[in-house]
């Protein structure tokens, strides 16, 4: 779980239990992987390390804009995913036929002084257009979203993917993996000790105090004081706002959320190819808490979740920040809901008075 450094070497020298039975011994299978939203900030970064991903057998690209240029460049890295690019929403389904991992950059980003939740209806509709399109091309992929405001954009996908009959709770993220690495980078800072030795789980959603490291369960056990608990929780919860601000008008994090999102792609695309003990943390369909979306380590596998892993043991403050937290994202999953409803009726209407 967690650990982050890319051994592609390792991978593909580790023996697949699994297709070994199937006769695939030493070898690993292939994916297909669409990025939608691929010449942003984010997207161009997180397709230039899928494109390194040996699992990878295509890898689609697909934007409004300037996607052909950033496919050419892509395609001339020596890795063996193919490279094609699609653009415009009329080439969105050919862009999505036959993908096992759908990921979703797609979307405006805040500037400062927004909040997420700001970013709803501009980035909700793009969310009710690709969940409507993978309910089409491709039912079965694993559908992970970064858009924000995250807390919203999954509830909204998932209405849609209902609405479509093509909804399973397995396949469907939210990619929270970014406040993970943020809080193993903060507290190997504060502890002296590399990044890849800390383990801590973050839980809830993905905005302010709906982001909930759970110091409590740190390994190593954290050496500080309360107080130092308390600044460190409120650097994390904030680290995005740090970003927005030190961008000035110019986006916010995409580097780090490459990273974060090219190791999660990585883990689904290993838990899809039977290797065992993948943990990862995502905003999931969830009954772990009374909130209907939640972030919680999940077992992965080759269906997309084998098992939801449960809440952490929590101590007292702990459990008291998430009984904070819930009415939160509550509101942001209802506005989620109520979006997502809102444009469902309005395609039913129209489609009943054509
Ligand atoms: N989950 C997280 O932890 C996390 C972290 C960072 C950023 N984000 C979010 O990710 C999103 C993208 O950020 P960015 O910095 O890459 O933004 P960006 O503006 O640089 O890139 C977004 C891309 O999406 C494309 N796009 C817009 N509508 C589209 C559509 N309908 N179909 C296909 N492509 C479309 C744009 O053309 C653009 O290339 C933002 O919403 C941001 O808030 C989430
Ligand atoms: O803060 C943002 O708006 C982007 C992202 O959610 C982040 O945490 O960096």
């Amino acid at each position: 779980m967690l650990s982050f450094a890319f051994n592609w070497t390792k991978l593909l020298q580790r023996r697949q239990p699994n297709l070994a039975l199937l006769g695939f011994q030493n070898s690993v299978r292939n994916y297909k992987v669409t990025v939608v939203g691929a010449s942003g900030g984010i997207g161009q970064p997180l397709s230039l390390l899928i494109k390194q991903n040996p699992l990878v057998r295509e890898l689609a690209l697909h934007d409004l804009a300037n996607v052909a240029g950033v496919g050419a460049d892509l395609s001339h890295v020596s890795t063996k995913a193919t490279v094609e690019s699609y653009a415009g929403d009329t080439e969105l389904m050919d862009a999505l036929r036959n993908a096992e991992v759908v990921v979703v950059s797609a979307g405006l980003p805040r500037k400062p002084g927004m909040t997420r939740d700001q970013l709803l209806g501009a980035n909700g509709s793009i969310a009710i257009k690709v969940a409507t399109a993978v309910s089409a091309a491709c039912p079965d992929a694993l559908l992970a979203f970064i858009t924000n405001p995250l807390n919203s954009i999954v509830p909204i996908a998932s209405e849609v993917l209902k609405a479509k009959k093509a909804f399973d709770p397995n396949r469907l993220f939210g990619i929270t993996t970014l406040d993970l690495v943020r809080a193993k980078t903060f507290i190997a800072d504060f502890m002296n000790i590399n990044p890849q030795d800390v383990n801590i789980p973050v839980i809830g959603g993905h905005a302010g105090t709906t982001i909930l490291p759970i110091f409590s369960q740190c390994k190593p056990d954290f050496q500080g004081r309360d107080e130092d608990v308390k600044s460190l929780t409120h650097r994390i919860q904030e680290a995005g706002t740090e970003v927005v601000k030190a961008k000035a008008g110019k986006g916010s994090a995409t580097l780090s959320m490459a990273f974060s999102a090219a190791y999660f792609v990585n883990s689904l695309l290993r838990g899809l190819n039977g290797d065992e003990n993948i943990i990862e943390y995502a905003y999931v369909a969830s009954n772990v808490t009374d909130v209907p979306f939640f972030s919680t380590a999940l077992l992965l596998g080759p269906s997309g979740i084998t098992k939801n892993l449960g809440l952490p043991c929590l101590r007292e403050d702990e459990e008291e920040a998430l009984e904070k937290m819930k009415p939160v994202l509550m509101q942001s999953i209802e506005a989620g809901i109520d979006f997502a409803t809102s444009i469902l009726c309005e395609e039913m209407k129209k489609a009943v008075a054509k």
